[in-house]
């Protein structure tokens, strides 16, 4: 079974420790939601997983390799990054955006229909098949949202790491991507997503970690995580958390 840890992970930027000795392990089939205010080092951690970023100390592993010693182009296959903000430096219609995703996997002969058909797949799990022809350039930010988590989607790689996958996205819409997280857990691979809403990431998430000051407050099962003390502690804020009449739990920020 494949394995995705950072080891005590130090990171410093700016003068400040964005890691401090960050521990976790990732496991695969589930979704997990890492959560923690602004600037709690969240970012960086996905950085350091996707080996984006070498840390100063400590190590992220996968299935026991240094991530940052893997080959590029496995690395590419293997774990796929959406990172945050969503700028997109080229213009070109959505449907080659998207494909871009697929380049880990070209064998030197371009697409081939694998690829064509996981584009397609990555287009209609996140609700863009029909924005295919326009310019990336033209849309509005949910939508380009939404083409660039396709992208990603479209490599098919074992792990996702995905920084803020909601942003700028419409209720129905966070519903329908968080769907298709689950549906790419259920498949298999490992989803590791940056959260702000607690709800959602209550809804969504199998594990949780919560991070504060570049280290981590807990981590683990979300329902053992999730709870009102230790999000206090996190985010210095009071929670409810309850279930609906309908049976769903919701989790509410009270201040
Ligand atoms: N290039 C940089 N130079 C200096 N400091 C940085 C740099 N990048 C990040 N930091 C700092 O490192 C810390 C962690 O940042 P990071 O982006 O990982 O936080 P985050 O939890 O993802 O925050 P947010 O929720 O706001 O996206 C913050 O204090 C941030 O100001």
């Amino acid at each position: 079974m494949t394995r995705l840890a950072a080891e005590s992970l130090l990171v410093t930027l700016g003068g400040r420790r964005a890691l401090d000795d960050v521990s976790a392990t990732f496991r695969p089939g589930r979704v997990t939601a890492l959560l923690g205010p602004n600037g709690a080092g969240k970012s960086t951690l996905l950085a350091c997983l996707a080996g984006l970023r070498n840390p100063d100390r400590g190590t992220a592993t996968l299935d026991g390799m240094a991530v940052g010693t893997l080959d590029r182009r496995e690395r590419g296959r293997r774990i796929g990054l959406l990172p945050q903000g969503g700028d997109v430096h080229w213009d070109v219609d959505v449907r080659t955006l998207v494909a871009l995703g697929r380049l880990p996997h070209y064998a030197g002969w371009g697409e081939t229909t694998a690829d064509r058909e996981a584009v397609d797949r990555a287009l209609a799990a996140t609700d863009t098949a029909a924005l295919a022809e326009r310019r990336v350039e033209q849309l509005s930010g949910g939508e380009r949202g939404r083409v660039l988590l396709a992208r990603v989607l479209a490599g098919e790689p074992q792990w996702l790491l995905a920084d803020e996958p909601l942003a700028s996205l419409d209720p129905a819409h966070q519903l329908d991507v968080l769907a298709r997280l689950r549906d790419v857990a259920a498949a298999g691979s490992g989803v590791v997503l940056v959260l702000h809403d607690l709800h959602l990431a209550g809804r969504v998430a199998d594990d949780a970690v919560l991070m504060r000051d570049g280290r981590v407050i807990a981590a683990g099962p979300a329902d053992d995580v999730l709870t009102a003390p230790l999000i206090g502690e996190t985010y210095g804020v009071a929670v409810e958390i309850g279930t609906t009449p309908a049976g769903q739990r919701f989790i509410l920020p009270l201040g």
